[in-house]
């Protein structure tokens, strides 16, 4: 469907690759690597979407990820994605990729790097879209697995735009990653984490003072605390909301109570993007269509949406006047 929400221009910042794998990919990549997974067909794989919590997804989200062994399977599945988001209105993306979900069942970093690279160039040349990629480290495993990412990380620390931080939020804080985030900042690396999604809105305080983060990723329990909410709106932190996975993860109990135009009341940076798209049943656009229908918000907050997600990005200050232009020239038509 192309209408005013996919034809927006607009910036992806909360997109974890391996959430665009689709149960048809997952299927078919399963047969071509020999790899068994747990489910019989694409329709037992749907079933299987059915989340409680943050963990009960991780866990399928994990075992998805076994079918993608080689480099064009990476590639395969990174150049549907920016198919599907270029027909979503995205002009620049920041995808996340998780390396040790792969380095841990033996797949090089190179092979992984290789392949969304190279699908990023054809996104290039497709679609004229930007891409740029963060490395996320699993914040359920310790620190000196996060440096042995980096490390391994090294020789293609030019082509990474960032870190974030992602996994199971709860009983992981912020804190336990100071080193390395210290250490990836001293890189060039710019720097995000996923806090406030299911854990205090004291997680998203420690990413601000002890990670030192550009940007956060979710937020929602920052409402927990006005003066939290007051620091945000005042530094302008980039909030990363994900509306379709706040919902299907149990964290918003439904679209009609979705706190995104609290947020922007607030004054704070909120922007909206897809998360795992493949496993909450829709991309941006679907995202900004569903929330702003069950919110009620009007074409003007929707464009603030779409200016905050520029805003938010990590671009040259060149880039960000040519993207603004752009989304003023399509509100002006
Ligand atoms: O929503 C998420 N939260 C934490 N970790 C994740 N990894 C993929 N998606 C998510
Ligand atoms: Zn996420």
């Amino acid at each position: 469907m192309t209408d005013f929400f996919s034809a927006i221009p607009k910036a992806e910042l909360h997109l974890h690759i391996e959430g665009t794998l689709e149960p048809e990919m997952m299927v078919a990549l399963g047969q071509r690597n020999r790899v068994a997974i747990p489910f019989a067909s694409v329709e037992e794989v749907r079933a299987a979407y059915r989340f409680t919590d943050l963990q009960s997804f991780l866990d399928i989200y994990y075992a998805g990820a076994a079918v993608l062994r080689e480099e064009e399977d990476f590639h395969d599945l990174a150049a549907a994605y920016f198919d599907r988001a270029a027909a979503d209105g995205v002009v620049h993306a920041e995808i996340f990729f998780d390396p040790q979900t792969h380095t841990h069942r033996g797949i090089p970093f190179a092979v992984v790097v290789r392949g969304l690279l190279s699908a990023i160039e054809g996104a290039k040349a497709r679609h004229g879209m930007t891409v740029g990629l963060i490395m996320s480290y699993l914040r359920h495993l310790d620190e000196e697995d996060a440096f042995a990412t980096l490390d391994q990380a090294e020789p293609w620390l030019d082509r990474l735009v960032g870190v974030g931080l992602d996994s199971s939020e709860l009983g992981n804080p912020p804190a336990k990653f100071a080193r390395v985030f210290a250490a990836s900042r001293e890189r060039g690396l710019r720097l995000c984490a996923h806090a406030g999604e299911e854990g205090p809105a004291d997680y998203v305080r420690e990413a601000l003072d002890v990670l030192r983060v550009d940007r956060i990723d979710h937020g929602n329990r920052c409402l927990d605390d006005p003066l939290l909410v007051a620091r945000l709106a005042r530094e302008a932190m980039t909030l990363t909301v994900c509306p379709l996975s706040n919902v299907a993860l149990r964290n918003v109990a439904s679209l009609d109570v979705h706190p995104i135009d609290r947020m922007l009341n607030a004054g704070l940076r909120a922007t909206v993007h897809s998360d795992d798209p493949a496993y909450f049943d829709g991309y941006v656009a679907e995202n900004y269509r569903a929330v702003a229908a069950a919110r009620g918000l009007s074409r003007e907050q929707v464009v603030t949406l779409a200016r905050n997600s520029f805003l938010g990005a990590f671009l040259s200050d060149e880039a960000l006047a040519g993207h603004l232009a752009q989304l003023d020239a399509f509100v002006r038509g």
